[in-house]
């Protein structure tokens, strides 16, 4: 649905320049909700502008619903900027409008007529659970409440791509909760696909079908999230389901176990513990439900050393477990 090939966007002139995006290429399938995570100056919000075209890239292609919006003309980019909705960190509503007001003004480009734009504002409005705000002012409404009115003005046009920059990066984590719900709703609803950033890890753990890392203007990893927590060495899955290890003792053995699909209901440990003999501790761990299905890792402490456990490790492994050795 939103395919960036080999995108990149240089900031700057010849005494200084800044690689904002550096070959970047990500795929986001029609309907997932696909989150992009990194640290502050990473690119993310270059990234999320260049999906719209906000910030044409020096270089690649930005192909949204099978148009290649980089090679086509301002009046068809207008056009395809109807079908993608976009909400911010600060809302961006307009004071001086009423909250139907605000949506409807999304309405207005469309070249709707003004009965249409009113039923169309009421019923996205209904959607976003707004209806008895219609007539007030976004001064007059809380943080979330704002957040909706951004949601329904995104949503007025009809769009197939929701883009949302840091939505809820400015409110609290309850209100971030709702606006999160309210965000896999109409992705389930409507079936639209959303493309998020954001430097919150919980954000994309509650509601991203998949997650990719940006750093210093590159993609370093990405992938569904079912797969990545048991996707050894992943440094996203260490960010998203950390382990909250304790430390080993000196001389024993530290092994991660990961844990997908049927084998997170299964005994592993009891088993373990009784079949060798060997107090199992547990140093850490973490499983998910993702998907509707179970996912995580396990971190243990054998005592005695890697060759003393080899029979252990060796037989959690014969059961399709995958396990590595830590220390
Ligand atoms: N208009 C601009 N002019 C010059 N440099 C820019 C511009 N926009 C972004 N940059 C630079 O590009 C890099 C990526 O910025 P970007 O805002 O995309 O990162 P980010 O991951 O969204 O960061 P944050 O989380 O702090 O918003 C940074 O080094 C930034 O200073």
């Amino acid at each position: 649905m939103i395919s960036l090939h080999s995108v990149s966007k240089t900031f700057g002139d010849h005494t200084r320049s800044v690689a904002a995006l550096d070959d970047v290429s990500l795929d986001v399938a029609r309907g997932e909700i696909f989150g992009v995570v990194g640290q502050s100056g990473a690119g993310k919000s270059t990234l999320i502008r260049t999906v719209n075209l906000l910030e044409r890239p020096d270089a690649g292609a930005v192909v949204v619903d099978g148009v290649d919006l980089t090679s086509i003309g301002s009046g068809q980019l207008r056009l395809a900027r109807q079908k993608i909705g976009m909400i911010f960190q600060h809302f961006n509503l307009l004071s001086s409008r009423t909250v139907r007001g605000n949506v409807e003004l999304a309405l207005e480009v469309t070249g709707a007529e003004r009965r249409e734009r009113r039923r169309r504002a009421d019923e996205i409005l209904d959607l976003v659970g707004l209806t008895d705000k219609a007539e007030a002012y976004p001064g007059q409404l809380s943080g979330g409440q704002k957040q909706r009115v951004g949601i329904a003005r995104a949503l007025a046009a009809e769009p197939t791509v929701l883009l949302s920059d840091e939505a809820t990066s400015a409110l609290d984590p309850e209100t971030t909760r709702s606006i999160l719900e309210l965000v896999r709703t109409i992705n389930q609803q409507l079936g639209l696909t959303v493309l998020l950033i954001t430097h919150e890890m919980d954000v994309v753990k509650t509601i991203c079908d998949s997650a990719a890392l940006l750093e210093s203007g590159r993609i370093v990893e990405h992938g569904p999230l079912v797969e990545l927590i048991s996707r050894p060495g992943s440094r996203l899955a260490a960010d998203l389901f950390p382990l909250g290890a304790v430390p080993p003792h000196a001389g024993n053995t530290v092994i991660d176990i990961t844990f997908s699909g049927g084998s997170a209901d299964r005994p592993v440990i009891a088993q373990l513990a009784r079949t060798h003999g060997l107090d199992v501790s547990i140093l850490g761990a973490v499983i998910e439900t993702i998907g509707g299905s179970q996912a995580g890792r396990t971190r243990l402490e054998l005592p005695g050393s890697a060759a003393a456990n080899a029979a252990a490790i060796a037989d959690l492994r014969s059961q399709g477990l995958l396990v590595e050795v830590a220390a």
